[in-house]
């Protein structure tokens, strides 16, 4: 017997592009580096090794998020305490786009996600870099 699925990640993705900000990459671009903004790599720590991270992002992987941006948990990262701009990022702006909302729905403001991802952030020609793990500054290694 199959399961009966009722909120398909379409429809998800629907509502959560709906109340939350999408940036494209040549917009996210300029911000990169901006004392008001932090960007927020949610992909798997294998993902970043195998193809590369946007500089200066920090690496929080999906799994943790709530966890690190609630204040009452015991795994708070302090990052997540500051008064900037949070902009989220995976592979292609699925998961960015639902992490967002959550964080969002949880009092994280300002959030934006980063439409299509690290795949559009290369293609529009954002700066990369390839670096081991252990190298991204106030990250998960
Ligand atoms: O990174 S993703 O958009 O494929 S979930």
């Amino acid at each position: 017997m199959s399961q009966t699925i009722k909120l398909g990640y379409k429809q998800l993705l629907v509502e959560a592009e709906r109340e939350i900000e999408t940036l494209t990459a040549a917009e996210a671009m300029p911000l990169l580096g901006d004392d008001l903004h932090i960007f927020i790599d949610i992909r798997d720590i294998r993902e970043l090794d195998q193809v590369g991270r946007i500089p200066g992002a920090i690496h929080a992987p999906r799994g943790m998020l709530e966890f690190w941006v609630d204040p009452e948990s015991p795994y708070h990262r302090e990052i997540f305490s500051e008064t900037k701009k949070f902009i989220f990022f995976c592979a292609g702006g699925w998961r960015s786009a639902l992490a967002a909302q959550q964080l969002q729905r949880m009092g994280l403001t300002p959030v934006a996600h980063i439409e299509g991802g690290y795949g559009a952030w290369l293609e529009a020609g954002g700066p990369t870099e390839i670096t081991d793990v252990g190298m991204v500054k106030g990250g998960s290694e």
